[in-house]
């Protein structure tokens, strides 16, 4: 199925996007064409993917690539491989990333893919197929400058290497910007495997600085320990946080007097096991609830909600995984003077690297470690004042993710007013 949206297409967004974009709406009275040209994607591929296994059955995996908002140029981001993937959630995901490629301020539109399948039970080879056969069906869709994917949750640079050598063995010739976040030997950026928590530490900087922390007093706790949370640990450990609490699916550990993330990096990464480091052991519900200053959700979406919201004690969250937080608890958080750093400015590093990737490889120049990181810091930098400077300007504008929703809206709907595809004018706006 390809469908190209007209204002009749199915409305999925998530509440907390739903509840900022009408928020949005009524302060900035947006026009209701402009209302549905951020409402709804402006493409829904979903493909059924039939692959041969290894003891000769043939399963059948749904799969998408939900292509948001063109405005602000090629529709950029990841592909997760999850088997509670679906629609509406991939749909939710492009539209964070329409508004974090206008946040972090690079040149992209938004975009999300994924698989419907649980990589664990797949073997090297199936899952080698699998992702052959997503380039195979999606590769008129995507394309350096049209549509590129990168890793997202389950998938790494192993899968981005395979994706990049089969869209070239579809359409011929070298395409390295097809896809990021492949590996450095195959047109990779330096940095880019880390570039998400890199610039997740970068943005908790900003922040402590800004409410006047201090580094060194500050605990965290960090759900998640895949790609992002467990990078992130480790840049927060080196720059001077305690990180007192990390999990992953299976549950977590916790020490109040700080955890030893060099000696747990080396036990994890020979057992791939938390509870073997030997620290005592909690659930990622314990976890969300920890008395600390930051509380860091870095692994899947809908994770502080009404269920327990009221318990958590943190002083802070940063939002590392996409749509962590639901409406109603990131409201309840506001009310008890609780900030939210949202997704698409505390994740941003991660697609600033990638388009760093893309720019490296449309130019076949390739940049040093130390430049990515500078760049990387710069940019995000950047992105946090510009947010600041919406919050104290506007009166109405009382959180985060309110000014981050602010000045991505503005930055993608004067994009299609520049393209016509809306007038701006404010005899069109609705009230
Ligand atoms: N990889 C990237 O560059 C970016 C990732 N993100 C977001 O960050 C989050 C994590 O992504 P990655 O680290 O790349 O994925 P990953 O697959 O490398 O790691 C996911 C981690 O979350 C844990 N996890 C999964 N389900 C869980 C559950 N129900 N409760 C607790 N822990 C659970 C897993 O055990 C694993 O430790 C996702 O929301 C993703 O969309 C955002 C921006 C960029
Ligand atoms: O690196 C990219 O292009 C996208 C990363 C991503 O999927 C995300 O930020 O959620």
């Amino acid at each position: 199925m390809d469908t190209d949206l007209g204002p009749t297409g199915t409305e999925t967004l998530c509440d907390v996007c739903t509840t900022e974009l009408d928020r949005v709406s009524k302060v900035g009275r947006l026009a209701d064409r402009e209302l549905d040209l951020l409402r709804q994607p402006k493409r829904r591929i979903n493909v059924n993917i039939p692959i041969r296994m290894d003891d000769g059955s043939v399963e059948v995996f749904p799969s998408f690539r939900i292509q948001y908002n063109t405005a602000r140029g090629p529709t950029k981001g990841g592909i997760r491989y999850h088997p509670s993937v679906n629609a509406d959630e991939v749909d939710e995901l492009a539209f964070l990333m329409s508004l974090k490629c206008a946040v972090a301020n690079i040149p992209f539109g938004g975009a999300k893919g994924g698989i419907q399948v649980d990589p664990s039970r797949l073997s090297e080879g199936e899952l080698e197929r699998l992702s052959r056969a997503y380039i195979n069906e999606y590769h008129r869709n995507i394309g350096p400058e049209t549509d590129i994917p990168a890793p997202d949750v389950n998938t790494d640079g192993r899968i981005m290497a395979w994706m990049r050598d089969e869209y070239e063995s579809i359409t011929g010739g070298q395409a390295p910007g097809v896809i990021t976040g492949k590996p450095v030997e195959l047109g990779g950026s330096e940095g880019r495997e880390y570039a998400t928590s890199l610039g997740g530490a970068v943005i908790l900087d900003e922040f402590v600085d800004e409410v006047e922390m201090t580094r060194e007093r500050t605990t965290v706790a960090v759900q998640g320990f895949g790609n992002v949370g467990s990078y992130l640990a480790k840049f927060l450990h080196e720059r001077g946080y305690d990180v007192v609490a990390v999990s992953n699916v299976d549950g977590g550990i916790h020490d109040s007097s700080g955890i030893d993330m060099p000696a747990l990096f080396d036990a994890y990464e020979s057992s791939d096991d938390l509870f073997e480091f030997g620290a005592a052991e909690i659930t990622n519900a314990d976890l969300l609830t920890l008395d600390v200053d930051v509380l860091i959700p870095a692994a899947i979406e809908n994770q502080i909600t009404e269920a327990n919201m009221a318990e958590v004690q943190a002083d802070a969250v940063l939002e590392m995984a996409n749509g962590p937080t639901t409406s109603r608890a990131d409201e309840h958080l506001t009310e008890r003077g609780i900030p939210v750093i949202p997704d698409i400015l505390a994740n941003a590093g991660g697609v600033t690297a990638s388009y760093f990737e893309w720019v490296q490889n449309t130019t076949n120049e390739y940049w040093t470690e130390e430049r990515v990181r500078e760049k990387l810091a710069t940019q995000l930098r950047e992105a946090f004042a510009d947010l600041r400077e919406i919050k104290v300007a506007s009166e109405t504008t009382r959180t985060w993710r309110e000014a981050a929703y602010t000045r991505a809206v503005e930055s993608v709907l004067q994009a299609e007013a520049y393209r016509g595809n809306v007038a701006r004018a404010d005899a069109e706006r609705s009230d």
